[in-house]
């Protein structure tokens, strides 16, 4: 490539000196620059694909799926509800804060990481979640997923629909007040790390301020239900059943 720079820099020097720089030397050394912007082009996307494969790997099933994701505050009820709907309508659960405690209690490299976040009530690098939610899928044989508490913020959002290419079906949000919610998370006695009260305020201020936007955005493109979760377990799911029934979908 330097000799090519080389002998173009030369011939035009030349060809200046002899007052014959020419419209065709023009051409030549446009077409040999859209080469290179070409070969760089090309390389770049190259690099770009191998960092994307690496990060994911390729959704390689190429199987069609279904998702649905259901949202709401911490404590609103989600895996609650999540369960109803797994036995009712034959949905493939992943719960992302399941799977990231897996991943704790699994001692991977991220696991401190991991741990050390959701213990501040903070959330998890997108790619880490999106990652191990692509693992999941991909072991699944299912083709119809429940995704519980998640996207919580705008980049989870756009972190999934991109690398996975999936967008959902529709999503649920349990609405729920936070006295309501606080109440239950303090009762919930699973030996969660994160259910203290301080780290709950800390959950509440996360989902106020990153998870609201997102389901706003689904909202704002008509694919939000918004439930009334303040209800009784039995009668929100009866909620959830008339959303599922809107969609075509049949129990199984
Ligand atoms: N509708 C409800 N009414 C009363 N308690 C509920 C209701 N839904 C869930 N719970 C209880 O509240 C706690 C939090 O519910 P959970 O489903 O774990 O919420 P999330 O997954 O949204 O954090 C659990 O102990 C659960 O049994
Ligand atoms: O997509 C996700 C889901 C969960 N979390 C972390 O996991 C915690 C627990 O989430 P989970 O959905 O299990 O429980 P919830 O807070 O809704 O009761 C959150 O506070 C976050 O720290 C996260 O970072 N990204």
């Amino acid at each position: 490539m330097g000799s090519i720079y080389h002998s173009i820099a030369e011939s035009i020097e030349m060809e200046e000196e002899m007052g014959q720089y020419t419209p065709s030397t023009w051409a030549v050394t446009a077409f040999i620059f859209s080469i290179i912007i070409i070969a760089i082009s090309f390389f770049t996307k190259r690099l770009l694909g191998f960092l994307r494969k690496d990060l994911n790997g390729s959704f390689s099933s190429n199987k069609k799926v279904t998702v649905i994701f259901i949202l709401g505050g911490p404590g609103s009820g989600k895996s609650t509800q999540s369960e109803n709907i797994v036995k009712h309508f034959g949905y493939t659960h992943l719960s992302a804060g399941d799977l990231l405690r897996d991943e704790v209690a699994s001692g991977s490299k991220n696991g401190t990481l991991i741990q050390k976040i959701m213990k501040e009530g903070k959330l998890v690098p997108s790619e880490i979640t999106v990652r191990l939610l692509h693992r999941a899928m991909e072991e699944s044989k299912s083709d119809k997923f429940l995704i519980d508490g998640f996207p919580r913020d705008e980049e989870n959002r756009t972190t999934f629909e991109n690398i996975m290419g999936i967008a959902p079906a529709f999503v649920l949000f349990l609405d729920c007040s936070e006295v309501v919610m606080k109440k239950r998370l303090l009762s919930r006695d699973q030996g969660r790390e994160d259910d203290n009260i301080n780290t709950i305020m800390k959950r509440f201020k996360v989902f106020k301020e990153c998870t609201l936007p997102v389901i706003e955005y689904y909202s704002s493109i008509g694919k939000v239900h918004e439930i009334d979760a303040g209800k009784p377990a039995e009668d929100v799911f009866n909620d959830i059943k008339r959303v599922f029934s809107l969609h075509g979908v049949k129990a199984t």
